[in-house]
């Protein structure tokens, strides 16, 4: 799969993380890091299980207070805003995690429904109706609206997850292992919907993986996490060419070409 190509401004950062570690007790798992998320683009985190990508999350989204450093997320310094400040920067964040998180006894439309029900005070039963049948059509699930989450597949759920989280709009999207438990096509459409998504909504995105082809197909940029560190961020190409021991096996043990 070719990936459209992207309009990415390098000069603005929506995400800046500098010298931020995070230990517990006395395991270091962040060793003074250092991350831009540029506008509008996949940012691709690849690491090993245990090497802290969900610390890292947790860390942006104001859920952890790293030990040192400051991160700042869409111009505001997260370790220092009020409670009610990050609260309203969440809203501007989109967050598609593991278990998509669906109501069960809610249908698909009623589940699109609650999240701007809940933030968007004031807004018409018109204006809920089309927001909810445009994002179904943005991820291809229009047929879907009166269904129960308990009807669709896996890929599906994962695609209303997904159109959950981009109907209040995000500016950007932090994405945890989206690609987990899907088999391969199923994976290539999430993938393909996460650069759909770049390209209609102009989001900035995280996307955190150890899925290859994922990091592949979605990262403009890729940034490898190591033993607490970003220790090769770039291109794939630029991440993987390399003769690191460290690097090496994993590409080559995940991903075949
Ligand atoms: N609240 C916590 N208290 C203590 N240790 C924690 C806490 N959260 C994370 N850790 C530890 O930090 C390390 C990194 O965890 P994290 O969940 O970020 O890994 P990960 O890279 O997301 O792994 P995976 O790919 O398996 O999800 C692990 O060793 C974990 O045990």
């Amino acid at each position: 799969m070719e990936k459209p190509k992207a309009q990415i401004d390098y000069k603005n950062p929506v995400i800046s993380i500098r010298g931020v570690s995070k230990a517990f007790e006395d395991y270091a798992v962040l060793k003074g890091i250092d991350l831009d998320l540029y506008q509008g683009e996949n940012l691709v985190v690849l690491g090993r299980s245990g090497t802290g990508k969900s610390v890292l999350i947790k860390l942006i989204s104001g859920l952890l207070k790293p030990d040192t450093g400051t991160i700042q997320v869409l111009g505001q310094e997260i370790t220092t805003i009020s409670e009610k400040e990050l609260q309203e920067l969440r809203i501007r964040i989109g967050f598609s995690f593991q278990a998509s998180a669906l109501y069960d006894s809610m249908t698909v439309r009623k589940n699109l429904e609650f999240p701007l029900v809940r933030n968007r005070k004031g807004i018409t039963r018109a204006e809920i109706d089309k927001a909810v049948e445009e994002v179904l059509d943005s991820v291809g699930l229009s047929q879907a609206i009166n269904q129960m989450p308990s009807e669709l597949s896996g890929g599906q759920r994962k695609r209303i997850g997904i159109a959950r989280t981009l109907i209040l709009n995000p500016e950007i999207m932090l994405y945890d292992e989206p690609t987990a438990g899907l088999d391969p096509i199923t994976c290539t459409e999430i993938n393909e919907l996460i650069n759909q998504v770049q390209q209609q909504y102009n989001t900035s995105s995280i996307i955190i993986t150890h899925d290859l082809t994922c990091a592949k197909e979605t990262g403009d940029r890729i940034a490898m996490l190591l033993e607490g560190q970003f220790q090769r961020v770039g291109t794939f190409n630029e991440v993987f060419d390399t003769d690191d021991k460290r690097v090496k096996p994993f590409f080559d043990y995940n991903f075949i070409q």
